[in-house]
């Protein structure tokens, strides 16, 4: 659906029966985020390129809002970026800032009506918000709106709520960057946010920036900003990586250029290990640090902690490739490709449902017979969260041949739920967090199992100031996550949706 604000002039008769009209007196709608001010180019379009290169941070729904002056444009829907989008739509919204969205549900179920950016009115104009990460207080920021009298919620996310939260303090009378700085004092928990105003958009990152959020320029004269969770968003549209935002800065790109404001009193910095590790594509830099080496040097510290005699190591598809290659390269055991995958299918882990993930693995991958029949496999996968993917593929490597499978991990057992972002929010989804590494060997059928020791994974890291959340395989959460939360089987419950 394309949304036009009350305060935008003429709509444009080729939205047709799209487009929607939106109260001045409530919030109407709207994670890989992206943004951009750029009024030389076609916004639009250079978002949909820089969603479609963080695909894989989500892929339950994708929606871009434009800004032309005061009239905002929006169209978001289920499905992968080159599902939503085709060149009429991203023709339909002109602009000069856009910002953009590919969502993984956390809070709020996967629909349509919960698909981002969220758009909110405000006194000053509509805002339109893209979030990644996930808020611990949602419940209660939800209570502090409705004591305000701010309780239409037209989506079931915590996104929404920070929209509101902004939206609210504008009402009260502060500008855009005060209302912003008054919102993120009410949330806790994980948002890295890109927010498009009339104005000039935002890049904010949570005071543990959990999520990444990186900046780019386009062009030098005049220089224009881009704003995406991964640097693979700026390179694909040609820009070039100028910086992190800092966790705790809200950064303001406006017709003046970029200012830069540290708004949080006490940022400390624990970026998730598991963007490194999985979530994250290896051709991305996150911390200065190119993520394919980062887990080319985790294969080798998984060799040198628990390499056996094989004939060849081979990977899971796809995050599971570095891994495997750096393994190989140190335990000199042949690296070959024993599985092949099919490349029009997406990522198993973030999908919404259980029966979704078994499917996808079916579809996804395919041993290759001749290359397996008769070889003692290493097989090298990222992690092992639910134990989806590896008890399929075992199996699979033993049909096609293979005379012993051993498996190599090269995270640690993931024995916590995250509560930042990721959707492994029940602890009973976790299989190492009952069960012991040989009761998952026996489980998933291999002949010997091993991870990576948490100090390993930390020195592969080459950090030592401690600037990483693990709590996926510690339980040592950096933001307090209310322990009713913890309890809850399932958070969506707990956060009233
Ligand atoms: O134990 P599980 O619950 O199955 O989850 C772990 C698996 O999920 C991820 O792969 P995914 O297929 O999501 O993405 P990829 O193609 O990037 O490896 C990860 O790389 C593991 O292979
Ligand atoms: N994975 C995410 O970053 C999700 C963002 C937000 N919590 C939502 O569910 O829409
Ligand atoms: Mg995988």
């Amino acid at each position: 659906m394309i949304l036009q604000p009350p305060h935008s002039s003429t709509p444009n008769p080729a939205e047709s029966d799209q487009i929607i009209s939106q109260r001045p007196d409530k919030p109407e709608e709207a994670c890989g985020v992206f943004g951009i001010y750029a009024p030389d180019e076609d916004v639009a379009k250079l978002t949909y390129f820089g969603l479609f290169a963080l695909q894989h941070r989500g892929q339950e729904s994708a929606g871009i809002a434009t800004f032309e002056g005061e009239q905002v444009r929006l169209y978001k829907n289920m499905g992968l970026v080159s599902q939503v989008f085709n060149e009429d739509i991203l023709n339909q919204m002109p602009g000069t800032i856009a910002v953009g969205h590919t969502r993984y549900s956390t809070t709020g179920s996967s629909r349509v009506v919960n698909a981002q950016p969220a758009v909110v009115n405000t006194r000053l104009g509509s805002l339109a918000l893209a979030h990644n990460g996930n808020l611990v207080n949602a419940s209660e920021l939800r209570t502090h709106l409705e004591n305000r009298n701010y309780n239409e919620f037209l989506t079931t996310t915590d996104s929404e709520m920070i929209a509101i939260a902004i939206g609210a303090e504008v009402d009260q009378g502060k500008d855009w960057l005060e209302a912003a700085i008054s919102a993120f004092n009410l949330c806790e928990g994980a948002y890295s946010l890109v927010i498009g105003t009339p104005e000039g958009v935002m890049g904010v990152r949570d005071p543990h920036g959990v999520r990444p959020l990186v900046i780019g320029t386009l062009g030098t004269n005049p220089m224009r900003y881009v704003l995406a969770s991964e640097t693979c968003g700026l390179d694909i549209i040609g820009a070039e990586y100028l910086r992190d935002v800092e966790p705790g800065e809200l950064v303001w790109i406006t017709e003046a250029g970029m200012a830069s404001f540290h708004w949080s009193q006490k940022p400390q910095r624990k970026l998730c290990i598991f963007e490194m590790i999985y979530f994250a594509r290896p051709d991305s830099v996150m911390q200065d640090e190119s993520i394919y080496s980062y887990r080319l040097r985790l294969g080798r510290q998984l060799a040198k902690e628990a390499a056996t005699d094989a004939d060849i190591v081979i990977a899971v598809p796809d995050s599971g490739v570095p891994a495997a290659i750096g393994f190989s390269q140190e335990s000199g055991i042949p690296y070959a490709e024993g599985l092949i995958k099919n490349r029009y299918v997406g990522r198993t882990f973030i999908q919404p449902t259980q029966s979704m993930r078994e499917s996808g693995i079916r579809m996804k991958l395919n041993p290759l017979k001749d290359v397996l029949a008769g070889k003692r496999v290493i097989i090298v996968d990222d992690s092992i969260v639910r134990g989806t993917t590896s008890r399929k593929i075992v199996k699979a490597l033993r049909d096609a041949g293979a005379t012993e499978v051993h498996m190599r991990v090269s995270a640690p057992p993931v024995t916590h739920p995250c509560f930042y972002g990721i959707d492994t929010d029940s602890q009973d989804q976790l299989i190492a967090a009952t069960k012991s590494v040989e009761e998952i060997a026996e489980q998933i059928g291999v002949d010997s199992l091993a991870y990576v020791s948490w100090d390993g994974m930390m020195l592969a890291t080459q950090d030592n100031a401690n600037t990483f959340c693990s709590a996926c395989f510690t339980g040592d959460y950096p933001i307090p996550v209310p322990e009713r939360l913890k309890r809850s089987k399932l958070m969506l419950e707990e956060a009233k949706v």
